[in-house]
C-alpha cells in the first residue's frame, strides 16, 4: 500500500465551487504543488508553513479517517490540494471509495495527467490566468482534454478559471474557445486572504461577483458558461477546514 501526503481531512460540508456547487461532500487535501500561484488560498499545502502537519497515510487510513470524522453522513468525497494529480497511485483511494458507493471529485490545475483521471466522477480542471504568475502548458492541457474526450468522460469534466482582472478574463475566453465542448465555469477571485471577519469578506466578494457577472454578460465569447462565487468563502470567510 502506498502512502499519500495528507494535510487535512474535513467535512461533511458543501462543495463551494464549480460543477457540483452545493453538493454535500467530505474533503481530503493533499500536500505539495508544482505551481505557486500568487493568490493561492491554500498556500500552506506547498509553502512549508504547515510541513509539520503533513501525515503520510495509506488509502485504507484515509478511508478510516473519513468515516471517523464523517460517520454515515456522506456519499461524496472531494480530493483537492495542493495538486493531487502529482500522486501516481491515487487510484488506491479512488477505487476503495467507489467500492463503498462513494462518489469522488478531484480538483487540479491541468499541469499533469494521471491514468486514473477517467475514473473520477467530477473532475475540475482549473488552468491558471496571468494574475497567478503561472504559465499554462497548453500541450499538457490539450492532452488531458483529448484523453478525457477519448474516454467519453467530458460530461464528468469541467474547466474553472478564477478571475481577478480584465487580462484574466481574456485568458478565460481563450480557454473556452480552445475547448468549447467542456463545461466552463468562471469563479470570483478572493483577493483578501487576510480578512478574518466573514461578513466583511462576503460583502467584498459579492461586489467582485457583480463585477464579474457584468463582464461576462458583456462578452460575446463567453456565452455557454456559468459564473459563480466561492460559496464557502461567502458563508465562512477565510476559515480553514470548511
Ligand atoms: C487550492 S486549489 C487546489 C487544486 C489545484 N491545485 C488547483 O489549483 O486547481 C482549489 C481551487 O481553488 C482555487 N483558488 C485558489 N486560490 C483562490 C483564490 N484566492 N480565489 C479564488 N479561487 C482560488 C483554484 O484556482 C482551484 O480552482
Ligand atoms: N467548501 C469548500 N469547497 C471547496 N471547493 C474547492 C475547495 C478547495 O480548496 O479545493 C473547497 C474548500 O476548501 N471548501
Ligand atoms: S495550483 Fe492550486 S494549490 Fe497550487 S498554487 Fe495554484 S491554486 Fe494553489
Ligand atoms: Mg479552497
Amino acid at each position: 500500500m502506498h502512502k499519500f501526503p495528507v494535510l487535512e481531512v474535513f467535512g461533511p460540508t458543501i462543495q463551494g465551487e464549480g460543477m457540483v456547487v452545493g453538493r454535500k461532500t467530505m474533503f481530503v487535501r493533499t500536500a505539495g504543488c508544482d505551481y505557486s500561484c500568487a493568490w493561492c488560498d491554500s498556500a500552506f499545502t506547498w509553502d512549508g508553513s504547515a510541513k509539520e502537519d503533513i501525515e503520510r497515510l495509506t488509502a485504507e487510513e484515509i478511508d478510516a479517517r473519513l468515516t471517523e470524522i464523517g460517520g454515515n453522513q456522506f456519499d461524496h468525497v472531494t480530493i483537492s490540494g495542493g495538486n493531487p494529480a502529482l500522486l501516481k497511485n491515487l487510484e488506491e483511494l479512488i477505487d476503495r471509495l467507489h467500492e463503498r458507493d462513494i462518489e469522488v471529485a478531484l480538483e487540479t490545475q491541468g499541469s499533469r495527467w494521471q491514468d486514473w483521471f477517467p475514473t473520477i466522477d467530477d473532475l475540475t480542471i482549473s488552468p491558471k490566468p496571468p494574475s497567478s504568475k503561472m504559465k499554462t502548458n497548453w500541450m499538457v492541457l490539450d492532452e488531458i482534454i483529448n484523453r478525457m474526450k477519448e474516454h467519453e468522460r467530458l460530461a464528468n469534466t469541467s474547466l474553472k478559471v478564477v478571475i481577478f482582472n480584465d487580462e484574466d478574463l481574456e485568458y478565460a475566453e481563450e480557454v473556452h474557445e480552445r475547448y468549447p465542448d467542456v463545461p466552463f465555469f468562471l469563479q470570483v477571485g478572493n483577493d483578501d486572504l487576510e480578512e478574518n471577519r466573514p461578513q466583511n469578506l462576503a460583502s467584498h466578494l459579492l461586489d467582485q461577483y457583480e463585477w464579474l457577472i457584468d463582464k461576462v454578460v458583456a462578452s460575446e465569447k463567453l456565452n455557454r458558461v456559468r459564473v459563480l462565487p466561492q460559496v464557502h468563502a461567502l458563508v465562512w470567510g477565510n476559515k480553514r477546514g470548511v
